[in-house]
């Protein structure tokens, strides 16, 4: 937590904002001045009427009592009038400075969603504050105006009111800490149930084709019982509220009542008496209630909406401002920085504690409109890596950010995309499929574009347009692949990660759609290659080699990687149709590539599901697998088989994002992993995916 976010930095904070509004806080006393008037007015007058009037039987006098108190009551409601008025010029600059804060901090971050959510905040911000403010104000100026009657009336009558009213007020003092911690804990629990059933529910078609519903009920119900539990520890603690409540507020009408023959026996008169009991029952009774409802829950979510408001730190400050809610500890200029579009960092993961790590100590940034593509041996690790980047699988170690959201997370969910292999369409219309993970109505003319660029308009157009419907079962491999493939290029989230997801088109059509990711504005596209055209298209290549693996632009891998090179070889053999430069001459060692080749014509994932399901698994170059094939823990593995054994990690610049480090090892067990992120990111277990019955497509 940033120094000055705690309770205590917030309360200087507030007070420092509150010595610089002093005016508009002398303004606001003086108009609640007149409040206390009123309420001294109501039990004063009473007692007075009932005294000298009604009971010594003149009741002119009595009704000329009452006149004060009716007046009273006309002046105090022109009083509360201003009050609000005052109120405003204290809440007003609180939220200006807000604002500034806030947008502040989304221009510095370049995110418009985050902005939205924070403007919102500052709405409850100001609200709360106004509410706090009322009721405080109200509960201090009420007091003393009660107790101002009570002393005039006959100072005993202070002994029944004062003391359990002060008690009271200190006992919900000393519970408005833990009070709040409980608050707090229990905000966080809703908003984070709140979120997972946000990124779980428009998914519910994807958790059912997955069989992911017991995990989802599970992972949920972890949350909902979360909720629970912070509920009930409020709940206790609101006991405590109804305790204070009772002491300060119920107990002394309790002690008049009770000790009324001891007052009058000591010179209170019975109007006085009268008098006290309205004091408690119309002013110091709803003014307590007010207060602790009021602090109890608002308090606490104002303490939680400010530091959340908090900069991170950076300050936020405007020209001129003397005070206020400002950074104690200013760190100095802040200097816009937008966060890499994926930051790995001593990344580890196994699929079982005792199991050898598949991603070992790995590091890599890429930057934002980056393109990495991630070449290995089968059973290396590669769709673990997608996996643990997509916040499907959850590393043993290390950290992974998404254009600075933290995996897994909601906002990380949202900000990518994870086309697998074995891609899923269902059955529905096509515009359906293709903007499904898109919560907005796409524009005819944006879907098309879309089709277009990634080389899907053929499919569309031989579909029957937008509106057809589709048959999962009907559509070839390479079909489903290049509407999932439309699907992400249309959603918003800027991170794609391709897992082999192009495995059954064409090099052609391959190229085609990986160019047009890459070339999506903003766009950052992480690519699970299989054919050396994908590596080398890639800025920069991640060669996954078991526990040595290195990152580098194509030419270096070449040069540098014997396993690169094994890779590139068999591929080469493989790829006769390349679209993308020769690589007869990378085989031989000659990095001198000839450059990207021209952009391919419209060529389309083929009707049929014959395309060769991972050509790139160079442990077995005479196999090229069926998509969908079973495969079993263990057996693909053979990581050593094609690796240079003693060739170095090699750390490159981080200029635009590369890395070593290091990881692999077959896992011995088979988990069955289900995870789920944002709209449509569903993934099925994997051996459901392995299997190939992902969805409808099986
Ligand atoms: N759910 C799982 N439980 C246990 N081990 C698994 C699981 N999924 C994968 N593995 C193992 O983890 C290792 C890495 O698998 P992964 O699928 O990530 O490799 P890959 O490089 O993507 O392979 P391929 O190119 O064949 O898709 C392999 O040994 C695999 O058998």
């Amino acid at each position: 937590m940033r120094r000055g976010d705690g309770p205590e930095g917030l309360r200087t904070r507030g007070l420092r904002f509150l010595t610089a509004h002093r005016r508009a806080l002398t303004r606001l006393a003086g108009w609640s001045v007149l409040e206390s008037g009123q309420t001294f007015l109501l039990g004063y007058a009473l007692a007075r009427a009932l005294d000298d009037g009604f009971l010594a039987g003149r009741a002119a006098t009595g009704l000329g009592w009452l006149v004060p108190a009716a007046l009273g009551v006309l002046l105090g409601a022109y009083g509360t009038g201003r009050v609000y008025g005052a109120v405003a010029a204290l809440v007003e600059p609180l939220r200006d400075r807000l604002v500034v804060r806030v947008v502040e901090r989304g221009v510095r971050e370049a995110d418009g969603g985050s902005l939205s959510g924070l403007t919102q905040q500052v709405e409850i911000a100001r609200d709360t504050f106004a509410g706090l403010v009322m009721v405080s104000r109200s509960f201090v100026f009420t007091s003393a105006g009660a107790l101002a009657g009570l002393c005039s009336l006959a100072p005993p009558l202070l002994l029944a009111v004062a003391p359990p009213l002060a008690a009271g007020v200190a006992l919900f003092a000393a519970t408005l800490r833990p009070l709040a911690g409980r608050q707090e804990a229990f905000l966080a629990a809703d908003e984070a149930l709140a979120e997972d059933l946000g990124t779980v529910c428009p998914g519910l078609r994807d958790v059912t084709a997955a069989g992911a519903e017991d995990r989802i009920a599970a992972d949920t119900g972890v949350l909902v019982d979360a909720e629970l539990q912070a509920a009930r520890a409020l709940a206790r603690w609101g006991v405590a509220r109804v305790a204070c409540l009772a002491l300060g507020g119920h107990l002394p009408l309790v002690l008049l009542l009770a000790g009324a023959p001891w007052f009058l026996a000591h010179g209170v008169t019975p109007g006085a008496l009268v008098g006290a009991l309205a004091y408690v029952t119309q002013a110091l009774l709803p003014a307590l209630t007010g207060l602790i409802h009021g602090l109890g829950t608002s308090g606490s979510r104002l303490t939680v909406v400010l530091r959340r408001l908090a900069p991170r730190g950076t300050t936020a400050s405007r020209p001129g401002d003397g005070a206020g809610l400002r950074d104690p500890h200013p760190p100095g200029p802040a200097t816009p920085r937008k966060p890499p579009a994926l930051s790995v960092t001593a990344l580890s993961f196994a699929y079982g504690p005792a199991s050898a790590p598949v991603v070992d100590d790995l590091t890599l940034t890429l930057p934002a409109g980056g393109h990495l593509a991630v070449v290995g041996p089968s059973g290396v690790g590669k769709s673990t890596l997608t996996g643990l980047v997509a916040g499907l699988l959850e590393p043993v170690r290390g950290e992974i950010r998404i254009c600075g959201r933290p995996v897994p997370g909601g906002e990380a969910a949202a900000r990518r995309v994870l086309i697998p292999q074995e891609a899923y369409v269902f059955s529905g219309s096509l515009r359906e499929n293709l903007t499904h993970l898109r919560p907005d109505p796409v524009p005819e003319k944006e879907l098309l574009a879309a089709a277009e660029a990634v080389g899907s308009a053929p499919l569309v157009h031989a579909l029957g347009g937008p509106e057809a419907a589709v048959d999962p079962a009907a559509l070839s491999a390479g079909e489903r692949q290049l509407i999932a493939l439309t699907r992400a290029y249309l959603s918003s989230a800027p991170l794609a990660l391709l897992d082999e997801a192009t495995c059954h088109l064409d090099p052609e059509a391959e190229a085609r759609a990986e160019r047009a990711f890459a070339a999506r504005p903003g766009g950052t596209l992480v690519v699970v290659a299989h054919r050396v055209s994908s590596a080398r298209r890639a800025g920069r290549v991640l060669v996954m080699d078991g526990p040595r693996t290195m990152c580098g632009t194509h030419e270096e891998m070449v040069r540098r990687s014997a396993l690169y090179r094994d890779l590139v070889g068999s591929w080469t053999t493989e790829e006769t149709d390349d679209p993308d430069a020769p690589e007869n001459a990378e085989r031989s060692g000659n990095t001198e590539s000839s450059g990207e080749a021209g952009e391919p014509g419209g060529s389309q994932g083929s009707r049929t599901s014959g395309k060769p399901g991972k050509p790139g698994k160079t442990a077995k170059p005479g196999e090229p697998g069926e998509a969908g094939e079973p495969r079993e823990a263990g057996e693909p593995g053979e990581p050593g088989e094609a690796g240079p054994g003693s060739q170095p990690a090699l750390p490159l610049g981080d200029a635009d994002g590369v890395h070593t480090v290091a990881g692999a090892g077959l896992a011995g067990d088979r988990r069955h992993v289900v995870a789920h992120g944002p709209v449509g990111q569903v993934q099925a277990p994997r051996d459901l995916r392995d299997g190939g019955a992902l969805g409808g497509e099986g």
